[in-house]
């Protein structure tokens, strides 16, 4: 069977980086062609060359065997291929209707709005998509913004593939079932689809053909029906390099636990952007040098809790102390000169410069300054920077490179290595391990166990329970405007937190 989308030896460099070498690669009708590889390897390049989003430097693409001679997103879309990218690419202000609407006149079709909205509740009933096409985007969550991206391709009648870079990185854990069931259900109904993934138990579960990438090159195909394994799989890409992924959970000696910090928040309560209220009467203690765990559906205050400890948002009421000091009313840099440390969700807008290379946002915070006749002496910055371990164990890219241009995991990899190496004594860390490869969530999870052994306390915020069990020693529950717990992991379930995540103090009935 002619595939509906080939490419033959597709090549990308960008100046001396060479992110995709030689690459064929094919997708069918009615079939799920999982890409997967370590942070870097090359796969988001690779998909987006296929959507025309970049034009390969060398190599040739065929659609039902006809070779394009141009090639760019209009076209693709002409040709059948859609896709879903990480960062979505909507209208805030828009509602649903009015941002699909956008999307398919943009592609040429003239449809009128009552028939699109009807369309749009057909197909969302059809595929169990949550969107009421008369909510502005703004107004919703992660989840169903996908839903959003998926409606503008499934309503354009030519869609024939679908790309999905890392779809289920923005999905809360409960939703992600659902979400793999979707994208059976559209395979079913004979699309192609590539999907984007890092997580090993997602290909085993859906995928009927799976390719590795490693340092920008194809390492090998495995197809379902001659069987693949996870140990195969993790062997593919990181290079058969032996692997073990054991952790221990630490106790930290009296003598660093003194000498930690401590945070106690009492009533405290935080408005979210738009002004309304989204924790309300929020009561606990960390212990020192503790991993305290945040779980939660994302959207339940997460951010905003973390910003109010950070200090880059204010307390509308209540008193946030650290070892015992009201620190309630004090700002961000007094927060840094107690110690305390962030990795934020969404670095790009947070805390990272673009423009600027590893080295030069390592020394924006992380480094300490070298001078060199009233200059900043980068020769020995640099140096500076390789004597810290976590630049080799979370493999942050050469410090040269710019921010910008880096990979997400490999972002991710460079702020987690900043906040690490500035020294903290308090981390609050955001999904640190989003979009990270198997590997480096290992060296992220050993790096906190070895904080807490020399006194560094984390506020560890995620939606993975599972991680939050094996890292934290005690979680809180984020759920309909107020916290619950801390809950020792040694005395409740996964379960049980699953249900208070869902169903907040009804849970508890
Ligand atoms: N616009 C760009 N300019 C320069 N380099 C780039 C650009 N886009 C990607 N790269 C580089 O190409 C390489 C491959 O990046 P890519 O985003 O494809 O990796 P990936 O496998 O999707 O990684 P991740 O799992 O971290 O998302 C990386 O080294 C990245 O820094």
């Amino acid at each position: 069977m002619e595939p509906i989308l080939r490419a033959e030896k597709l090549t990308k460099r960008f100046g001396e980086l060479t992110a995709n070498r030689e690459i064929d690669i094919e997708i069918h009708a009615g079939e799920i062609h999982a890409i997967a590889g370590e942070n870097g390897a090359g796969k988001s390049t690779l998909m987006k060359m296929l959507y025309g989003v970049y034009q390969p430097t060398a190599g040739n693409l065929y659609i039902d065997g006809e070779k394009m001679e141009r090639w760019n997103p209009t076209i693709a879309r002409e040709k059948g291929i859609g896709m879903v990218f990480q960062d979505f690419r909507l209208v805030p202000a828009f509602t649903v209707l009015e941002n699909v609407f956008l999307s398919l006149h943009s592609a040429g079709w003239k449809i009128n709005k009552k028939k699109l909205r009807d369309e749009i509740n057909r197909i969302s009933a059809e595929y169990r998509l949550s969107v009421d096409p008369d909510t502005e985007v703004w107004k919703l969550d992660l989840g169903q913004r996908q839903h959003v991206e998926i409606l503008k391709i499934l309503l354009d009648p030519q869609t024939r593939v679908m790309i999905f870079d890392e779809p289920t990185s923005v999905l809360a854990p409960h939703e992600v079932q659902a979400f793999l069931q979707m994208l059976s259900g559209f395979r079913n109904k004979g699309y192609g689809i590539f999907l984007i993934t890092h997580k090993i138990d997602e290909i085993l579960a859906v995928a009927d053909r799976i390719t590795i990438l490693r340092q920008g090159e194809h390492v090998c195909t495995f197809e379902r029906r001659d069987g693949f394994s996870q140990q195969q799989i993790i062997s593919a890409m990181m290079g058969n390099v032996p692997v073990n992924f054991e952790l221990e959970r630490p106790e930290c000696s009296e003598e660093n636990e003194a000498a930690a910090l401590q945070l106690s928040l009492s009533g405290v309560s935080i408005k979210d952007d738009h002004d309304q209220l989204i924790l309300h009467d929020v009561s606990f203690e960390m212990h020192k040098a503790e991993i305290l765990g945040i779980a939660g559906i994302s959207g339940n205050g997460q951010r905003e809790l973390a910003e109010a400890i950070y200090g880059a948002r204010k307390l509308q009421s209540g008193i946030l102390s650290a070892n015992e000091e009201d620190i309630s009313s004090t700002d961000i840099a007094h927060r840094i000169r107690l110690g305390m440390r962030m990795v934020t969700e969404d670095p790009i807008r947070d805390n990272v410069v673009p423009t600027f290379s590893i080295l030069e946002n390592m020394a924006l915070v992380g480094l300490d300054p070298i001078y060199r006749h009233g200059d900043m002496d980068w020769q020995a910055m640099r140096s500076q920077l390789q004597t810290h371990s976590e630049v080799k164990t979370l493999r942050v890219p050469q410090a040269e490179r710019i921010a910008g241009t880096l990979s997400g995991g490999n972002l991710q990899r460079m702020t987690f290595a900043r906040a690490v190496i500035s020294r903290p004594r308090l981390l609050i860390a955001s999904y640190p391990s989003r979009g990270l490869d198997i590997a480096t969530v290992h060296a992220v999870h050993k790096t906190l166990f070895r904080l807490k052994k020399q006194g560094v306390g984390t506020i560890l915020i995620s939606e993975d329970i599972s991680e939050l069990f094996t890292m934290c020693d005690r979680i809180l529950v984020l759920s309909s405007h107020t916290a619950f717990g801390p809950y020792c992991v040694d005395a409740c379930t996964p379960n049980e937190i699953g249900k208070i995540m869902l169903q907040g103090e009804n849970a508890h009935e």
